[in-house]
């Protein structure tokens, strides 16, 4: 048998058709559904007289456009984002999905959902219509976004019509330094592929860094696999992973655990298997970074300064121009002295348990700059329980800190949580683009422990100086 990565594996064990020119169609195991992008999909398959073919396959939860403040069953203002929520509640219903509506403990962003009820499983082809999608890698799934005429055909067949992407290998050698996370892996390995560089590929993450990491971690360098124009990223998985899956409420059991791994303990890549691309990056270079531009690749070591334009080539130097002229930045400026208005601690790439603990871990104790705005909004019900369980959503309020309910809140500007124009903001969350946490707000993206670090001082602050 001719050598394979994980990435040909899970392909190949989901091919039920596959044509002459290689277009495949690939079973699906788990399709996960939100407001945003599934109406026009119901509403197809309505139109047709046609049924969900896999009801208990199909996971709905309503998160982009909920409010993460006062009373979960209040009516939602915009009405925009009312009428998507309603429609998700009815289509849950009329189609008999599974559902977490807004006021069960256990919604939240829906990457988070997925894998914390033990929805998303080693070796599973998970889809949703939504980017982020990747983030279910972490658990060596084959999990990406699809569109909404997609997700109206993954309702109707479980199915899906895909071409194969090509294998990248990224290796994160040896251990990270005191006060790198999950967060500066992804952005340094964006800062050095850019937003394209791994566009046609699935990227298999690896490395002894990698393997050090938590499922928490795992999932947030996933997470941003879209980010890096990668059609999926994923982890091969190992004891972290069973760990984490075994006992949850969706997870196999008894003899049916025992038959997963069988399969599980299969899905790794081969030695000798074949590569279109590989980056290795050395885990003790990656430092603490920050985002100064308007992509995720315009990342730089907090200890750096925002660089001239001009040091940039091509077509780069006029978007680095553009964006720190939107940012409100000059090229020279030491990125620590960047003083911020906002901070946001969440998304689904860090509104997890252990995001929460690294953030509170700094903030113990303190509190927050005067006159900041700070909240912290967990990714799902349940994470928010275990933190105030824990003690963590103490400190965060003793901080200063708002204490809010689980939703994309400010990741996006499609609910109340915004910046207001000009505003500033250090965001655990994934994209920095003009407008995308309010209208002409600015964002720099960082880890939990570095959005905690500039809670306290105003500004974007070295982790490593308060650890
Ligand atoms: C609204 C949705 C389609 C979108 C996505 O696909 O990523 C959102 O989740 C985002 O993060 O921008
Ligand atoms: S938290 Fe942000 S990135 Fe994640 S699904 Fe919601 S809007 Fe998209």
């Amino acid at each position: 048998m001719s050598p394979k990565t994980l990435y040909d594996k899970i392909w190949d064990a989901h091919v039920a058709h596959e044509a002459e020119d290689g277009t495949c169609l690939l079973y699906i195991d788990r399709h996960l559904v939100h407001e945003v992008t599934s109406p026009q999909a119901f509403e197809g398959l309505r139109m047709a007289n046609r049924t969900v073919r896999a009801p208990d396959k199909t996971i709905a939860v309503p998160d982009h456009n909920v409010p993460t403040t006062g009373d979960r069953n209040a009516v939602i203002e915009n009405e925009e984002s009312r009428i998507q929520v309603e429609a998700l509640d009815r289509n849950a219903k009329d189609f008999g999905l599974i559902y977490y509506p807004v006021n069960d403990v256990r919604q939240g962003i829906v990457h988070i959902v997925g894998p914390e009820q033990g929805w998303t499983l080693p070796g599973m082809t998970v889809v949703c219509g939504d980017s982020h999608t990747a983030t279910h890698g972490a658990f060596g799934a084959l999990a990406h976004g699809i569109g909404t005429s997609e997700v109206e055909h993954v309702l109707a067949t479980q199915t899906l019509i895909q071409k194969k992407s090509k294998n990248m290998k990224v290796e994160i050698t040896g251990k990270l330094r005191p006060g790198v996370t999950a967060k500066d892996i992804t952005l340094s390995v964006i800062g050095a592929t850019g937003t394209a560089g791994g566009t046609g590929y699935v990227i298999e993450y690896c490395g002894e860094a990698i393997r050090d990491l938590s499922m928490e971690g795992r999932m947030t360098v996933c997470n941003m696999a879209i980010e890096g124009g990668a059609r999926a990223g994923l982890i091969a998985p190992d004891e972290t992973t069973f760990d984490y899956v075994k006992g949850r409420a969706h997870a196999p059991k008894g003899a049916q655990w025992e038959a997963a791994m069988d399969w599980w303990k299969t899905l790794y890549s081969d030695d000798d298997a074949q590569w279109d691309k590989v980056i290795t990056i050395k885990g003790e270079d990656i430092a603490p970074v920050v985002t100064w531009g308007t992509s995720p690749e315009d990342v730089l070591p907090i200890d750096a300064v925002v660089p001239a334009p001009e040091t940039f080539n091509g077509g780069k130097a006029e978007a680095a121009r553009r964006a720190i002229e939107y940012m409100g930045l000059t090229p020279g400026q030491k990125l620590s002295d960047i003083e911020i208005d906002t901070v946001f601690i969440g998304s689904c790439t860090n509104g997890r348990i252990e995001d929460l603990r690294a953030a509170a871990a700094i903030l113990k104790g303190k509190k927050i700059k005067d006159g900041l705005r700070a909240m912290v909004v967990p990714g799902s019900g349940l994470v928010r329980a275990q933190a105030e369980e824990e003690g963590l959503a103490r400190i965060f309020q003793d901080a200063g800190f708002e204490w809010r309910l689980a939703g994309c809140s400010m990741c996006l500007a499609m609910n109340p949580d915004q910046l207001s124009e000009g505003e500033r903001c250090a965001s655990t969350s994934n994209r920095n683009f003009e407008g995308r946490q309010g209208y002409k707000g600015r964002t720099h993206l960082v880890s939990p422990a570095m959005a905690a670090a500039a809670a306290v001082t105003g500004r974007l602050t070295d982790v490593r100086e308060m650890m």
